[in-house]
């Protein structure tokens, strides 16, 4: 781990035992962001530092640090580092700030669905600018101050929604969850897991019902690996038993997280989410989606407008396999993350409060 026991580094969500460290954190001496690379997990649990404006793109571009509010956590600091940087090279605000704009630029492109990226580095720029006309070292301290706030209103958020989720939960209910939304993705307790954490914590049990999602494998790779480590009953499904377990009359409820909300309650989130509501619509079971309500983007009306991040055929046909799975000559269509629509969710919970169809109007109030 690295660093001591400095502010930072004591932020840390209270469902330990799950991850005892965050998944990401800043240098104590502040010249780098600190983050578990979770491509390597559940077999490695190893820290990356990044210091560098391309290692962190290339950190968010593939996966070692993912989930909407983890990737917002990184990007604050991640401008932070690089603006320390900038501060010794150019002497002049508007150098500075100029420098920091194509910063801001380069970094959000790493991945478009998410909408916590541009959020958080939109949040530093504004920073940057309200300070125009100062000597850069002196913006670079509110910098610091600014990323830690995103910080610690991550943690805050996370326990507020896990608290306000688990209290939709029954002792002895099974949830069905997608992808990973737990605290390596979120800190804290996670959003769309983390009311399984809270409840755990709080004496209630749950029966968990994690699928694999494929491609990437978060399901299997990271949920799996946090629930069972918190000692959490989990049965790890592939994405097609989804079916047969709601069926089997397992599944109570289904819990997901999001990574872009539409003002009209469009939800974006991993790739097959919209097949589990489908199908949960279809048994009578509840369809939750949990998420900060900086993942809802106000500029964006609905689904359709929610930019899709297209990704490398190989994550299909090779990433995983000692030998390649189909003809490299194969056509594929790798699409991230699907948009699950309205009509198929029950709620939407947020740390501002639970929201309910019509989700125009109970979206909008959140905002008032
Ligand atoms: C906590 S973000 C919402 C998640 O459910 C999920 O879609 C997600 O983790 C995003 O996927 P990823 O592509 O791994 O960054």
């Amino acid at each position: 781990m690295a660093g001591g026991e400095t502010p930072e580094s004591q932020l840390r969500g209270s469902s330990d035992g799950v991850t005892n460290v965050d998944a990401v954190e800043l240098k104590p001496d502040g010249s780098a962001v600190v983050i578990i690379d979770q491509t390597l997990l559940p077999n490695r649990l190893e820290y990356v530092e990044l210091s560098d404006a391309q290692d962190m793109y290339d950190a968010i571009l593939r996966l070692k640090v993912r989930g909407a509010p983890a990737i917002g956590v990184c990007a604050g600091y991640c401008y932070y580092v690089l603006a320390r940087q900038e501060a010794d090279r150019e002497t002049s605000y508007d150098a500075f700030a100029a420098a920091m704009g194509r910063q801001r630029d380069y970094l959000n492109s790493s991945r478009p669905t998410a909408v916590n990226l541009s959020w958080a580095l939109g949040r530093m720029h504004g920073v940057t600018l309200a300070h125009s006309g100062e000597d850069p070292h002196a913006v670079v301290e509110a910098l610091r101050d600014e990323a830690v706030a995103i910080h610690r209103e991550d943690l805050a958020m996370s326990e507020e929604i896990s608290r306000l989720g688990a209290s939709l939960l029954s002792d002895g209910d099974g949830v069905l969850t997608h992808c990973n939304a737990g605290p390596l993705a979120c800190l804290g307790y996670g959003t769309g897991q983390g009311p399984l954490f809270y409840a755990h914590d709080h004496g209630k049990e749950v029966h968990v019902f994690a699928d694999e999602t494929r491609p990437l494998l978060q399901g299997a790779r990271l949920t799996s690996y946090e629930l069972q480590r918190a000692g959490i009953d989990v049965t790890l499904i592939c994405d097609n038993m989804a079916s047969i377990v709601m069926r089997n009359g397992w599944v109570q409820a289904c819990m997901v997280g999001c990574d872009r909300v539409a003002m009209n309650g469009d939800v974006a989130n991993k790739i097959g989410t919209s097949g589990v509501a489908i199908l949960a619509h279809h048994y009578g079971i509840p369809f939750y989606v949990l998420g900060p309500t900086s993942t809802i983007d106000r500029s964006c009306p609905t689904g359709d407008d929610i930019k899709i991040e297209e990704r490398d055929p190989d994550e299909i046909k090779t990433m995983w396999y000692a030998e390649p799975k189909a003809l490299p000559e194969v056509r594929c269509y790798n699409p991230a993350f699907d948009v699950t629509d309205h009509d198929l969710i029950t709620a939407i919970v947020t740390e501002r409060g639970i929201c309910r169809p019509p989700y125009d109007q109970s979206l909008a109030a959140l905002f008032e």
